[in-house]
């Protein structure tokens, strides 16, 4: 279902003017079997979302094979590309829910995409939501959200499909506990459906609550790849070896625990999606950064032209959505 073979990795490096490169995943073999559930786990800065890039097909690697769906990568047409992405169900870090489409309008996309009728989406799309607890926000613009309930609509635009595969990254990153426990919930049921999940995750809690093999990465190595139940002794040992300030009092020089998670790109800087802000052109393939991250020739790579009539009629605010 998912196979890497020998993958390797490398971003431009802007510190050297784009001409050096730096090796972000480095020599990645493993197999993921159709229906298996995966937790993806490591440091801040291992390489975890660029592990879930390759596997949504948004990237292409710089060494070795890639294979999803059946597919290997090197050898799939570009024009292939858009018919299996939409078999892939994505949860982002940030989101990238469209601003201007209503809660119910973002979770429709994809089935809208996929050509579904108007009558026989709306029953999927209402079901999600109410799964996420958000029936009563259909009409809502991400803006009238809270940034969990964001969250909420993002995984159900990404489950809405029924992938064959679903990846998530930090999917309850901005969730409270009962929210993390349903989302999980939700994940298993497409999990028990068929689909093959990978969810990369720091929460220990949410790994212990759910059985799934562990891929541990490291500086984009794979260090580990083990059964659940998964005993994270390295990260028990660390907390326990942690150096206590005098008599346990709390040490104000000690760097904050949580120095160093800054996101790289701030979600709303200019170029990152572009589809910010603007309600055109969208992408078919829904997978606004994909020019960006497959650092290829720009020809190469130009966003497939814009759809001829609109796929999402009555989703502009001024409209007031299409839930009625
Ligand atoms: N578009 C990019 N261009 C250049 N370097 C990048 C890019 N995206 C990620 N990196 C680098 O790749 C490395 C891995 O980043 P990645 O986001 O995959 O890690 P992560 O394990 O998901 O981190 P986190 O847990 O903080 O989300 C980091 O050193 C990061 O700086």
């Amino acid at each position: 279902m998912v196979r890497f073979s020998r993958v390797g990795l490398r971003y431009p490096d802007p510190t050297r003017g784009g001409e050096g490169e730096r090796e972000t995943l480095r020599d990645l073999s493993f197999t993921l079997p159709q229906g298996s559930f995966t937790w993806l786990t490591g440091p801040s800065g291992a390489g975890k979302s660029s592990l879930l890039r390759l596997m949504q097909l948004a990237l292409r690697p710089t060494r070795g094979e890639v294979e999803v769906l059946g597919a290997p990568l090197s050898r799939a047409r570009r024009a292939d590309l858009p018919k299996l992405r939409r078999r892939i169900g994505a949860v982002f870090q940030e989101f990238r829910l469209l601003p201007y489409l209503t809660a119910f309008d973002n979770v429709a996309l994809p089935l809208r995409l996929a050509g579904r009728a108007e009558a026989s989406l709306r029953p999927d799309v209402s079901e999600m939501l109410r799964w996420v607890g958000l029936e009563d926000r259909a009409d809502a613009l991400p803006q009238q959200l809270s940034g969990g309930e964001q969250q909420r609509v993002a995984i159900a635009r990404a489950v809405v499909t029924r992938p064959a595969l679903l990846v998530a990254d930090e999917p309850t990153g901005n969730l409270d506990a009962v929210q993390a426990r349903r989302l999980l919930l939700l994940l298993a049921e497409m999990n028990r459906l068929g689909a093959t999940v990978v969810v990369a995750t720091h929460s220990q809690d949410l790994i212990a609550q759910h059985p799934g093999q562990v891929m541990r990465l490291e500086g984009g190595r794979m260090v580990a790849l083990d059964p659940w139940p998964y005993a994270p002794v390295e990260e028990v040992m660390a907390e326990a070896e942690a150096p206590l300030a005098p008599s346990g009092a709390i040490d104000l020089e000690a760097p904050e625990p949580e120095a160093g998670w800054v996101e790289e790109v701030p979600e709303d800087e200019p170029g990152d999606d572009p589809q910010d802000g603007a309600p055109a052109p969208l992408s078919p393939d829904f997978t606004p950064d994909f020019t960006a991250d497959l650092g290829r020739p720009e020809e190469e790579l130009a966003p497939p032209p814009r759809p001829r009539r609109s796929i999402w009629p009555s989703a502009r605010p001024e409209t007031g959505g299409s839930n009625g």
